[in-house]
């Protein structure tokens, strides 16, 4: 894999589908639950479980050797108490990236605010939507509270993938508008094989993906053979 080449995040929705994403080649084992909304989240129990596989994985594999793992913490309205409460939900399992996130609303930086206790515990992952139009300002808050990276996603799965959203111009600022307040760098929002190029260019440290990778859609089964299609396109040579 080239040096600039992003890593693979896969979202899963059971332990069979993260099973199958790390032997796959994801970089990030990513636990959603696509039928519940963008950032739809596993229950409680199910994250427990996906916390003892992945322990598993590091005593089989090494550390080093088996993929990051994060989970999402369902789509939360911007209201500080409830946002910290879904985020302090997912941490307290024990999974080490927690995905959050922010939509467009006035009440963005308290919620990001009161989300910076929790930076000491678990690497917070802030996602913007790039079908809300986000401000960029809001990722030297994402770092002044402590987060370890940024995503954009699309939060509307019906209007197109990331890319009719944003240009690649445009998302380039972001990747290096974010690395300058310390933050990694993931892309994603209805991603197919076909941007994979162009975004490849972009910089970022990951692209993202669940329907791409799936019978049926977003919500349907995860696919080896899609996964394994995605993880050969990102590794391809590109003249970026
Ligand atoms: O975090 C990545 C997402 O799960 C992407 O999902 P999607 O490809 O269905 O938009």
């Amino acid at each position: 894999m080239s040096p600039a080449a992003p890593g693979l995040l896969a979202s899963v929705t059971d332990l069979h589908e993260m099973e199958l994403a790390r032997a796959g080649g994801a970089d990030i084992v990513d636990l959603k639950q696509p039928a519940f909304g963008a950032l739809g989240a596993w229950s409680t129990q199910a994250l427990t479980a996906a916390v003892m596989l992945w322990s598993a994985w590091g005593e089989q594999l090494g550390a080093a050797g088996r993929p990051a793992l994060s989970a999402t913490v369902g789509d939360q309205p911007m209201v500080p108490g409830l946002i910290r409460a879904a985020a302090e939900r997912v941490a307290g399992t024990g999974v080490p990236l927690v995905k959050v996130g922010l939509f467009v609303s006035p009440h963005a930086n308290e919620c990001i605010e009161a989300l910076a206790p929790l930076a000491s515990r678990v690497r917070l992952i802030g996602v913007l939507f790039a079908d809300e139009a986000p401000d960029f300002a809001v990722l030297a808050a994402l770092g002044r509270a402590g987060f370890a990276g940024v995503m954009i996603d699309t939060a509307d799965k019906k209007a197109g993938s990331l890319t009719a959203h944003l240009d690649p111009l445009t998302l380039g600022q972001f990747v290096a508008e974010a690395r300058r307040h310390g933050l990694m760098t993931g892309l994603a929002g209805s991603l197919r094989l076909e941007d994979i190029p162009a975004l490849v260019g972009v910089g970022a440290d990951y692209l993202g993906f669940r329907g791409a990778l799936c019978e049926g859609g977003r919500t349907g089964t995860l696919d080896p053979v899609r996964l394994g299609q995605v993880h050969a396109r990102l590794r391809e040579p590109s003249d970026h």
